[in-house]
């Protein structure tokens, strides 16, 4: 099956960092050393090219990730700069650098189930996440058919986020967050949300698994849609990422101002412009915290989530200056050797 790169989103944004004499293609899956693009010729498996790998090497935000647009010949060159991408905190130990979960986002879903009772830390940390990316993000309340969900509490979590319930199980809501023709959602949440469920209901049993193509090369159908770029009836796209646990919180400044908006709306009235609402006078934060409007908790959960990104951005800064520290030996190393007689 051939596709037309505009329904999958393609605009002048990417074209115009095109290579001329490159073919682009959207990454809809992505294994160690070769990704699935989806191109104008079909869906093909197309191996990364040795100066991608060696880059991906130095910096993980470098590797194609599912939903990015690449640039490929025989091989894939290059990852075109992306619109949008959802980036984590490194998974490894000790590992400062992110990770991209996916790229080129319309709208992040933050899936969270109505049972048990929705956990508003976790909604708050994803939509830190959401909001850095760039895309917009909406909370999904999944399983509604089995609890009320109180939409007010979990909106008083999340300004300027719409909030939706919806049940995969009676169709409830599903309408609502259907991604419009050439546009692509992300669902994001914990293992057992309800994500997966959720992305066949939005299929209706219509399901364009990538996978379903494949079984063109005889390599048999693929179940696993973890990650994968999916075409959903009606032209838009999801991708399901696997149940993630502990998420932590990357480069996060801009998407923790606009996850925690009210907060940062009332430290505008704080006496002090770097105060922290621990124990200042004047304090506007903490009167709106002693006067019941702000919540304790999430005044303790934005403190949380604050010192993450700092602690985070610290030891990426920690990481550049060792990098700079490394160049300018090479410098010097290579000075000492021009002075030599
Ligand atoms: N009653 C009800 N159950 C649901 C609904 N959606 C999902 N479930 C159930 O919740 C369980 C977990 O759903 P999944 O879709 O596998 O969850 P997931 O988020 O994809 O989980 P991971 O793949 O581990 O990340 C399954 O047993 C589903 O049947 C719903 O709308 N209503
Ligand atoms: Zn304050």
């Amino acid at each position: 099956m051939a596709f037309s790169l505009s329904s999958l989103g393609f605009d002048a944004f990417f074209s115009d960092s095109l290579e001329p004499g490159r073919t682009a293609g959207r990454v809809s899956r992505v294994d160690r050393g070769a990704c699935d693009v989806l191109t104008e010729d079909g869906e093909r498996r197309i191996p990364w090219s040795g100066t991608l790998t060696r880059a991906a090497s130095q910096d993980p935000v470098a590797l194609p990730c599912t939903g990015d647009w690449v640039s490929f010949d025989t091989a894939v060159r290059g990852v075109l700069p992306r619109r949008t991408s959802i980036v984590r905190a490194g998974v490894r130990p000790g590992d400062s650098r992110g990770q991209v979960l996916a790229a080129n986002v319309d709208v992040v879903h933050i899936v969270e189930p109505a049972v048990p009772e929705p956990d508003l830390g976790r909604i708050e940390r994803l939509l830190a996440l959401a909001w850095e990316s760039g895309a917009r993000p909406v909370v999904v309340v999944t399983k509604a058919d089995l609890a009320e969900v109180d939409l007010d509490r979990i909106a008083s979590a999340a300004p300027g986020a719409e909030v939706l319930a919806v049940s995969s199980s009676t169709g409830e809501g599903l309408d609502a967050l259907r991604p419009g023709p050439g546009e692509t959602a992300v669902l994001l949440g914990r293992s057992g949300a309800g994500k997966s469920t959720l992305v066949n209901a939005l299929a209706g049993g219509e399901l364009m698994a990538t996978g379903e193509v494949r079984e063109a090369d005889g390599r048999g159908r693929h179940t696993t849609v973890h990650r994968e770029l999916l075409l959903l009836p009606g032209g838009g796209m999801v991708i399901d990422t696997p149940g993630l646990r502990g998420i932590g919180l990357h480069d996060a400044d801009e998407g923790l101002s606009l996850a925690f908006s009210d907060v940062e709306e009332l430290a505008e009235g704080c006496r002090f412009s770097d105060c922290v609402h621990q124990d200042e006078p004047g304090c506007a934060v903490l009167a709106a915290v002693a006067a019941g409007e702000l919540p304790e908790r999430r005044l303790a959960s934005w403190r949380k989530l604050r010192r993450e990104a700092a602690w985070a951005a610290s030891r990426t800064d920690a990481r550049l200056r060792a990098e700079r520290n490394r160049q300018w030996k090479i410098i010097h190393r290579s000075m000492r050797g021009r002075n030599r007689p």
